[in-house]
């Protein structure tokens, strides 16, 4: 039996630590918070994960070193933003070959990193053995081991089948690729288009609305994967459209919820106060804009989320300001 460290007990930590253990691994988990350890350890986790019985693979620490003690695979769920510097501390444990893998959906604000870069950086890990898993992954359906398919993306391609590997099960279908660029920036990126989609909706927009703003997003966001070296395909598979889609339409996705919020007319510290989980769209959406404009990349939608959350400008008029831009070839 492998062991693996997960660290992170909120939703997708949760969840991915119960893929893992019903792929036959033994799992261990890293939480903050001595009673959600504990809540762990008695097989729930009522905090992220209520009314569903874990595994009894899975065991919860709050002790870094106890939790990567053993393990070959060691998985990073931790909100973006303070990745590194939880990373900072647990870097002397990521030693040897032990492959490292992120289901972290942001880009660092101040230096515009994708998580993979981070972890390079901050644990000098190469990156033939980071690894990205990324797709149509809503937490709460994963855990209720509803079927879905998901991209396991490293440059390295038996690091990516040594992760792929130990996440498939008779629910979940993990699909390899070396495009690491691609499939963070699909992951990052749809959390802002689900903003965008949660404010229409917010406002009473219809299906029409939210498909523009989604094939839009995806043109954004192919733009500027593609300026970053990565491959146009990846956008048009699970780590691109199929995660987009899954985001902007679901009422579980909290960037899609949190949108809505917002276009109800909630303020930012309204709907902040009463979000509970991570919703990485709101931090990131400007570290993304000033990624694109750093490549020179036009991200019209993602600027005016930024103005609506960052600037408190209406969400009425981002969107008329999106409409009356110069008309252009719908492939320029
Ligand atoms: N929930 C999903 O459906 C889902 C699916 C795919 C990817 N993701 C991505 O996974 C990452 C983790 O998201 P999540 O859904 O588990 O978030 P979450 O809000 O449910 O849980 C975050 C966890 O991190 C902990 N935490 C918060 N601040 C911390 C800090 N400063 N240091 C250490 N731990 C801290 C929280 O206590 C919690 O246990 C995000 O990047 C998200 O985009 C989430
Ligand atoms: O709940 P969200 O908006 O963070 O989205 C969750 C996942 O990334 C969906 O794949």
């Amino acid at each position: 039996m492998n062991h693996i460290a997960v660290f992170g007990a909120g939703s997708w930590g949760t969840a991915f630590a119960s893929i893992l253990a019903d792929a036959g691994n033994d799992v261990r988990v890293w939480g903050r918070r001595p009673e959600l350890v504990e809540q762990l350890n008695r097989g729930v986790n009522e905090d992220y994960a209520p009314g569903i019985e874990l595994s009894s693979r899975i065991s919860a620490s709050t002790d870094p070193e106890r939790v990567v003690d053993g393990a070959g695979i060691v998985v990073l769920s931790v909100p973006s933003q303070s990745l590194r510097d939880n990373l900072t501390q647990w870097a002397p444990l990521l030693t040897g070959e032990k492959i490292i893998v992120s289901l972290m959906k942001g880009i660092e604000l101040g230096t515009t990193k994708r998580m993979s870069e981070v972890i390079h950086e901050v644990a000098g890990v190469p990156l033939e053995r980071i690894s990205a898993v990324s797709g149509p992954n809503l937490s709460r359906e994963i855990i209720q081991r509803q079927p879905a398919a998901t991209v396991v993306a490293c440059p390295d391609e038996r690091s990516a089948d040594t992760v792929a590997a130990a996440c498939q099960t008779s629910y979940f279908r993990p699909y390899t690729s070396p495009d690491l660029v691609g499939a963070e920036i699909g992951g990052a990126v749809k959390n802002v288009i689900a903003l965008a989609v949660g404010m229409a909706s917010g406002l009473g927009m219809g299906d029409n609305t939210k498909a523009t703003i989604i094939t839009r997003g995806l043109a954004e966001t192919t733009r500027l994967a593609m300026a970053l070296g990565a491959d146009p395909r990846t956008m048009s598979g699970l780590a691109g459209v199929g995660d987009l889609i899954a985001t902007c339409m679901s009422p579980l996705s909290r960037n899609h919820s949190f949108g809505v919020k917002l276009g109800q007319g909630l303020t930012l510290e309204e709907v902040t106060a009463q979000t509970k989980q991570t919703a990485e769209g709101v931090k990131s959406c400007s570290s993304i804009l000033e990624l694109a404009h750093g490549n020179g990349v036009d991200v019209p939608i993602i600027e005016q989320v930024n103005r609506a959350v960052h600037e408190a400008v209406p969400v009425t008029e981002i969107g008329r300001e999106l409409l009356a831009r110069a008309r252009k070839s719908e492939t320029d």
